[in-house]
């Protein structure tokens, strides 16, 4: 009997859990089943996402999340962490002790006839997902939510980084196999990175990552939320990491692959939507004129920056909608009045491909997650990019200097005692040449363009529905 199920577990932070829905509703559009496991408070958003109505292949398994000292009571995913800094592996290392609830949901799909898993698809910081699935005999593909390009420079920095430490900040460098689209700098590598050369290999978040990455190279293949257009030179240095000849595998952009059923879901939400949309719907004086500001789900932005960036965002003139997070910071004291009308500050959860996809929006100013790039690219709207932290630098690069697809905000320097990287003047500037200047347009060009390809990717006969039509086949007959 040709095996019809997949097993998707996802990661408990927004930004590695909404692409793997996307994709539970991608195997869907394919005739496939789909279980999707996770935890208690994380089950009613998942839920809310994939309406059962709508998505009647896709079902919850839901296992307790564990309660460990060290962590918050009742945290059940990174976006209740008080402090990633302070958190991240505690939580890290409470996921591990998920293993024996997944390993009876394994069990019992893979004792029966209808439900044997096709494979499971896993977030690679669930690296002992990997054991489970080989001890009941199921390939076990990993998903890292980056890009393909992000992955193999992240992999071989990885390695690379003991020689950093000390290195000149200025020096080049060269990433062996890789022919990156951009100039790349000692200076310029994640902390993440470097922390395997500065921290050495007992330091416990180098530990925890050694074990994710003997997991990750060791599974079947890896899921890639991209398409083939934008990254195949880069497919082939990422596939060297694998072992055993493991592919990677490029079905994205994710969100587009059921747009149907996208629609049919969003009209659920059209009520939540209905006081931004008609805000935006009045400001179509010209089409694309708001800049859209928003810096996903974990990163965490000081109060005095947050400051610098609602005065730059003023000086600039340019109507703007931006999402913040910080719950502690307060709007500078008559900023709210004076821009009244042509600002909109929400402190909610909105939905980001929707706002993207409105024709009054014609900017995204973001700290560069690969979710946001590909959304941006997507719907055409040009990128202003403010990286923060782990491969944002690297998405920021490959967006501005590789597809040339947004600008930079010029940096003033280096951080200051208040948390302060860009000053409101640089914050002006950038704004304003993204949304008006001869930069800007050749970057709207460019991400029209791209956004063009992305859609012909997973439509009939492109490069990411192709893909998905063979991963399924290969794994049936393996
Ligand atoms: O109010 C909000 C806030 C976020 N989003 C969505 O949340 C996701 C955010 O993802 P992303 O842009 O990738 O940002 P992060 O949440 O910061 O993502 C983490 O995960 C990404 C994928 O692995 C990495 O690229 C980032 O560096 C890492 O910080 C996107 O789909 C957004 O559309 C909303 O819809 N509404």
């Amino acid at each position: 009997m040709a095996k019809n199920h997949v097993i998707i577990f996802p990661f408990m932070a927004q930004g590695h859990t909404l692409p793997l829905l996307d994709l539970a509703k991608s195997l869907s559009s394919h005739n496939l089943r789909v279980t999707v496991v996770t935890t208690p408070s994380n089950a009613k958003s998942i839920s809310d996402s994939l309406p059962p109505a709508n998505h009647p292949n896709i079902s919850l398994a839901v296992i307790p999340f564990p309660a460990i000292s060290g962590l918050p009571e009742g945290t059940e995913n990174t976006s209740q962490l008080p402090s990633m800094q302070e958190f991240l592996l505690p939580f890290l290392h409470a996921t591990k002790k998920l293993q024996k609830p997944f390993e009876r949901i394994l069990a019992a799909a893979a004792g029966s006839d209808v439900d044997r898993p096709l494979c499971v698809v896993s977030d690679f910081f669930l690296a002992w997902t990997l054991d489970t699935c080989r001890a009941f005999d199921v390939p076990r593909l990993v998903f890292h939510g980056m890009s393909v390009c992000a992955m193999a420079l992240s992999k071989s920095l990885w390695c690379a980084a003991p020689q950093l430490v000390g290195a000149d900040g200025s020096q080049p460098l060269d990433v062996p196999n890789m022919n990156l689209p951009f100039d790349l700098t000692v200076g310029e590598v994640p902390w993440e990175i470097m922390v395997n050369g500065i921290g050495g290999p007992e330091n416990p978040f180098v530990e925890f990552m050694e074990e994710v990455g003997w997991a990750d190279v060791n599974s079947w293949g890896v899921v890639v939320n991209s398409f083939e257009e934008l990254e195949l030179s880069h497919i082939p240095a990422l596939e060297s990491f694998y072992r055993d000849g493991a592919r990677a595998w490029c079905l994205g952009p994710l969100f587009l692959c059921d747009q149907a059923q996208a629609a049919r879901d969003k009209s659920k939400e059209a009520e939540g939507l209905f006081e931004l949309s008609r805000w935006l719907d009045e400001r179509v004086v010209a089409s694309g004129s708001v800049m859209y500001v928003s810096f996903g789900t974990q990163a965490d932005v000081s109060s005095a920056q947050l400051d610098e960036l609602a005065h730059g965002l003023e000086m600039s003139g340019v109507p703007f909608v931006w999402v913040v997070r910080a719950g502690s910071w307060s709007v500078p004291e008559g900023l709210e009045e004076r821009i009244e009308g042509r600002g909109l500050i929400l402190r909610k959860w909105v939905d980001q491909r929707y706002v993207l996809g409105h024709r009054a929006v014609g900017g995204f100013l973001s700290h560069c997650g690969w979710n946001s790039m590909l959304e941006s690219i997507s719907t055409g709207v040009p990128i202003l990019a403010w990286p923060m932290m782990a491969e944002q630098p690297f998405n920021a690069k490959l967006i501005v200097e590789g597809l040339e697809a947004g600008l930079r905000i010029e940096a003033t320097g280096s951080i200051d005692a208040d948390g302060v990287v860009f000053k409101r003047e640089a914050i002006c500037r950038g704004v304003r040449e993204l949304m008006g200047g001869a930069k800007g347009r050749r970057a709207r060009d460019r991400a029209r363009a791209l956004g063009r390809v992305a859609h012909r990717a997973v439509g009939d006969g492109g490069s990411s529905r192709d893909a998905m039509t063979r991963l399924i086949s290969e794994l049936r007959e393996c």
